[in-house]
């Protein structure tokens, strides 16, 4: 049996994404999907998406990490998502499509997806860090050594730790750069290690810096390790709603393997 997948990547995040509208991906095989993502073995990626068909909407997204367990919204491979189902026909340049946080609203502008994310009722002020849901768990501190911290130690050590345990969270290290932009680096829950960038985790960051006051503008600049993203958002009682993130989303390459890899 073959498979045919396609490569994306949207700033440096990158995700296997699959035609999966006849539904004959075996999406329960944790070991296969790991395999697919891994980077000797495999294709190499930090997720696989599947691309399947909805009632409601144009399409529907379903996420794993690049650990083959199914996980909560994915922001980068959201963008990359509606960037494929633009090529294989499925969308024009405006769509609505399901993900495990609920419907999204998403627009292609040029070599860039604009996605509209979840609103965030809450987020969690600490002594040290902010913790909010922006379709995934994210914890944001604030780390002026930002290029030299060891982002696989203190992730994890964080990851793991309290109060996040087993079900961890992602974790993202943020210096303020200026009034409007921030430099941010994440260690991704399922990738267990730094990856190049993260939508929830930018999302998060954006809404983290608005709500400690760090910045009173309503778009943010985030630099991230393999590119810039935008966000923007409105205000809404202790929350956020109106929450888009926008930016570059393209396919890499596609191939073809076979199922005994
Ligand atoms: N890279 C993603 C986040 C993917 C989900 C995350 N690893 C989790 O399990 O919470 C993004 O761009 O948002």
């Amino acid at each position: 049996m073959q498979l045919l997948f396609y490569k994306y990547q949207g700033t440096g995040n990158d995700f296997v994404l699959i035609d999966d509208r006849e539904e004959t991906f075996s999406k329960n095989d944790t070991k296969l999907i790991a395999r697919l993502c891994d980077r000797r073995f495999g294709i190499g990626a930090d997720g696989l998406i599947l691309l399947q068909n909805d009632n409601m909407t144009d399409f529907k997204m379903v996420y794993y990490n690049a650990d083959g367990n199914e996980s909560s919204m994915c922001g980068n491979g959201g963008r990359c998502l509606v960037a494929f189902a633009n090529f294989l026909g499925v969308i024009e340049h405006e769509a609505t499509f399901i993900a495990t946080d609920g419907v999204h609203f998403a627009k292609i502008e040029g070599e860039e997806v604009l996605l509209q994310m979840i609103d965030v009722p809450t987020i969690e002020e600490h002594r040290t860090y902010v913790f909010l849901d922006t379709g995934s768990p994210h914890h944001v501190q604030m780390e002026e050594a930002l290029q030299t911290l060891d982002i696989q130690a203190v992730g994890a050590a964080i990851r793991y730790g309290a109060p996040y345990h087993e079900d961890g969270s992602n974790v993202n290290f943020v210096k303020q750069l200026s009034d409007d932009a921030f430099a941010v680096r994440t260690y991704e829950r399922g990738v267990e290690a730094e990856t190049l960038s993260c939508g929830t985790g930018v999302t998060a960051v954006a809404l983290a810096m608005h709500h400690l006051g760090k910045t009173t503008k309503n778009e943010v600049n985030l630099e991230t390790q393999g590119g810039r993203l935008r966000v923007s958002f409105e205000k809404n009682g202790l929350g956020y709603k109106n929450i888009f993130l926008k930016g570059p989303a393209k396919q890499v390459f596609k191939g073809t393997l076979s199922w005994e890899l």
